[in-house]
């Protein structure tokens, strides 16, 4: 207990009393919203309101193996799409989670901590859609800033940080499942690389936000070390239901309740709304800013007409599954959460409790629809190192919300043993969805619809993403333990032959999966851009002032990997930005690369 918990953490962030006015106020206290408030309240001169609907991270949102059962609980939005067009559901019609964090730390107090960047191309792209300022050597700076790797092997080769808040490490302890993941990489022609580094594409174990063994949430890394500055008020349970403007479009204020009671406060400089890809998009609609037409039928006044909630993206995987003929070689949940590893684990910050949400390897990858030259990967797995069902299903059926009869219908057989699955995850959708209101009442969940798989681009390249996966699995690296592809017949796929590119199509329909990644819908781009809702220095576009829009929302096209780390690096930058200051571009460590054209959306 005395290793991985730091006492410190137990300090309560809630106030009960705040001012009626303050320089800057931030709504969401997540994964940008906690760097904002860090960085913004180092100017002691500005006082800052941090705003946040949910209450404090817990001793159990701590233990990154536990992160799943995170799901479905008060500290998640629960938030559940529409039933999607593609037939993704055909086989159990059930309508997706997408967690979301309500808690101080947002999301990152339920992600599953692994630290990845992106790939530079993601963020000369932003560039090349008219965002200057964002390019890979202008963002790089940014991304060091915010580290403290503590990998020695891995932060002095010139791309990591050393010191900053956000707490990065190696794993501990290595399951010889996961150790066989660089291996099986290395068999298929990808070496094992540091994936934040100079090349992408490659296969190996991945750093996570871990401090100690126990997880770093932004919480933890950011807000607790601010406690003691006067000029930063921290309110939880504070839901920000409207941002109030006057006649000249300037926002003023906002309108928030706590604990039934209705409370308004105002700002001198601006609102930055950090609310996250869903609650962003929302709220700037609930206060008059979003598509004309979409408020008119609703009766919201307009402030400005911006295509806010449009450009929905996010990362998806289907399923790959191996059973394994050795034994206590992965994580068998039921087995791992005994008595002796929690000891193991409170008292050292080892163990299998400290293996990131179960992911124990990482490997960027292209399929034969990349169509790029070099190092710009369309795939990347995730290893799960024991199965979904390996924990007898609890937490699979809760994530993935289906019913303990259709669970052992399709999964049951994979309980008893051994096993490991591959989740290729698609880095670059080209599926565009939506969030719209469902009505004005901020408590209403709004209308969230991905259209997953309605670009058809989207299915080819998963299929030979799958196939990738199937070969990795059955190298001997894996073979050594008796790995076997699980290939049960998938009702509604019956009808094409086994393992044919037609029946991973069918397969990869029924059983794709969010890797938790929406982002887009407060699209940032130049001011001419149609599509854009804020402007490359995030404040919102259509005459409105004293308004930015800061978190996942803003990316105008995903980054290639996980949104934790890339999002912390948008508001450290948007910080500076604030404070009139900018980090010099780093030149690429590497040399110059060469240019290549993307696909542009
Ligand atoms: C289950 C899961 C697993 C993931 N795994 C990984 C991973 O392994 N690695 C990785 O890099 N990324 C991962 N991600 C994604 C990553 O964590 C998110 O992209 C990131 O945390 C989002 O940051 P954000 O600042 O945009 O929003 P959030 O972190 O979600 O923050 C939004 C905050 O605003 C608050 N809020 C919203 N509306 C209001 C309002 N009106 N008033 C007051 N407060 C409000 C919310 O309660 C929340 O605290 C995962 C996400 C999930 C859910």
């Amino acid at each position: 207990f005395l290793y991985v918990r730091n006492f410190d953490q137990s300090y309560t962030v809630s106030r009960n009393n705040w001012d009626l006015e303050y320089d800057f106020i931030i709504v969401g206290g997540g994964s940008a919203g906690a760097v904002l408030a860090n960085r913004l309240s180092e100017i002691s001169d500005w006082k800052i309101l941090l705003l946040e609907a949910g209450g404090s991270d817990n001793i159990l949102s701590d233990i990154p193996l536990a992160a799943a059962s995170l799901q479905q609980t008060p500290i998640d939005w629960a938030y559940q799409i529409e039933p999607q067009e593609a037939s993704c559901f055909g086989l159990i019609n059930r309508r997706m989670h997408w967690p979301r964090g309500k808690v101080l730390g947002g999301s990152s107090v339920l992600n599953y901590m692994v630290y990845i960047r992106g790939n530079r191309r993601d963020f000369d792209n932003w560039v090349r859609l008219g965002n200057v300022g964002w390019s890979y050597e202008e963002v790089l700076p940014y991304f060091i800033k915010s580290e403290d790797n503590r990998d020695p092997s891995i932060a002095f080769n010139g791309f990591h940080g050393v010191g900053g808040y956000l707490t990065v490490s190696s794993p501990p302890d290595v399951t010889p499942v996961g150790l066989a993941f660089p291996e099986a990489g290395k068999f298929l022609g990808y070496p094992n690389i540091d994936l934040n580094g100079p090349i992408q594409t490659g296969w190996a174990i991945p750093q996570g936000t871990v401090r100690r063994g126990a997880r770093c949430s932004t919480s933890k890394a950011f807000l607790l070390p601010t406690k003691d500055r006067p000029n930063l008020h921290v309110l939880t349970f504070s839901y920000v239901t409207k941002i109030l403007f006057n006649e000249d479009k300037r926002a003023i204020g906002v309108q928030f309740d706590r604990f039934s009671l209705t409370h308004v406060v105002y700002v001198r400089k601006e609102v930055i709304v950090s609310g996250g890809s869903i609650n962003s998009p929302q709220l700037l609609m609930l206060s008059g800013i979003g598509p004309a037409d979409h408020l008119n039928a609703f009766g919201i006044p307009i402030i400005a007409d911006l295509p806010v909630g449009n450009n929905l993206h996010d990362h998806i995987y289907p399923g790959v599954h191996f059973s394994l003929e050795a034994k206590g070689v992965s994580i068998v949940q039921r087995r791992v959460v005994s008595l002796p590893n929690i000891i193991k684990y409170f008292t050292s910050g080892r163990g299998p409790l400290t293996i990131i949400g179960g992911i124990e390897g990482l490997g960027f990858i292209k399929t034969k629809y990349a169509n790029y030259s070099d190092d710009f990967p369309d795939f990347q797995i995730h290893l799960l190192s024991g199965d979904i069902s390996s924990d007898d299903g609890q937490n699979f059926r809760r994530v993935q919300g289906i019913t303990r009869e259709l669970y052992e219908q399709y999964y049951l057989p994979y309980t008893s043993f051994d096993s490991f699955s591959f989740y290729p995850v698609m880095l670059h959708p080209k599926s565009r969805g939506f969030i719209r209101l469902r009505s004005t009442s901020p408590y209403d969940p709004p209308i969230i619809d991905p259209k997953y798989l309605t670009h058809p681009d989207d299915i080819l390249s998963m299929v030979d993403a799958m196939k990738i996966c199937i070969a990795g699995g059955l190298t001997p690296a894996y073979r050594k333990f008796g790995s076997k592809l699980f290939s049960r017949i998938i009702p509604g796929c019956e009808s094409y032959p086994v393992l044919s590119d037609e029946y991973l199509a069918c397969q990869a329909r029924t059983y794709i999966q969010t890797i938790y990644h929406p982002v887009g819908t407060c699209r940032m781009g130049p001011a001419d851009d149609e599509r854009s809702v804020v402007d490359p220095e995030l404040r919102v576009l259509g005459g409105v002032k004293g308004l930015r829009v800061v978190d996942g929302s803003i990316m105008p096209v995903i980054t290639s990997g996980n949104t934790n780390a890339p999002i912390i690096m948008i508001a450290e930058k948007i910080s500076d930005l604030i404070k009139g200051v900018q980090l010099p571009p780093m030149r690429f460590p590497g040399g110059d690369i060469k240019r290549i054209t993307l696909w542009i959306p």
